[in-house]
């Protein structure tokens, strides 16, 4: 199957717009998960999404060091909400590769630019770099990302329904206009 360029939905919100909580307990930008990275996204231009982190003693693989798997948990979350919030189809990743390229320090905050790339049938393309401490800082970890777009009925089979009922409201919250059905 030809891979298309991936097309915005037209409700999909405007550069410069702040994307909220999608879920309170998600461990990746929820902010009832005390322990959680709190990624913040911003749409940017484009079929791009600017995220951030800053990683902290909770997030340590070796001492003073960011344990790769978290960095890797960030990019899904980073890639997810990239996504999510441009196409507004409900999708899971498939496949995530990751580069970690240099070491990421306690304390760091990491900036993740995440674009994009291409759909072909239900398969979603998506890649992202994290920099260090800047937009245009250092390189420190490579993400690229296959999701897969899903019917709700995979949520509501798999996961738990009353937790789903939570993240529908939050989305509700965030924008009304959200279209949760693929
Ligand atoms: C605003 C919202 C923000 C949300 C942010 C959240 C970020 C976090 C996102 C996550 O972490 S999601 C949780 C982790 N992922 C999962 O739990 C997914 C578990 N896997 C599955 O449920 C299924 O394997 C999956 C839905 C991905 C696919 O199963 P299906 O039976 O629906 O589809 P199928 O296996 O036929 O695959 C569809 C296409 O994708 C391809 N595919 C699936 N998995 C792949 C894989 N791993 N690598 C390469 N290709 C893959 C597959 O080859 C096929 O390609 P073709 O259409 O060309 O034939």
């Amino acid at each position: 199957m030809e891979t298309e360029p991936a097309v915005p939905h037209h409700n999909a919100p405007a550069a410069g717009s702040k994307l909220g909580v999608h879920y309170a307990q998600c461990f990746g930008c929820g902010d009832e998960q005390e322990a959680g990275l709190h990624l913040q996204s911003t749409v940017g231009e484009g079929r791009t999404v600017h995220s951030q982190f800053t990683v902290t003693e909770a997030h340590q693989g070796a001492p003073g060091l960011a344990h790769g798997g978290l960095l890797a948990c960030a990019f899904d979350e980073a890639l997810g909400a990239t996504v999510g919030n441009l196409l507004r189809k409900p999708a899971v990743t498939g496949r995530l590769e990751t580069d970690f390229r240099r070491p990421v320090p306690v304390g760091s905050i990491l900036y993740i630019a995440a674009t994009l790339d291409g759909t072909a049938g239900r398969k979603i393309y998506v890649s992202a770099d994290g920099r260090l401490d800047a937009e245009d800082g250092p390189i420190a970890v490579r993400a690229r990302g296959l999701f897969v777009m899903v019917g709700l009925e995979h949520f509501t089979t798999h996961g738990d329904p009353e937790a789903l009922e939570k993240f529908r409201e939050a989305a509700r919250n965030n924008r009304e206009d959200w279209n949760i059905n693929p």
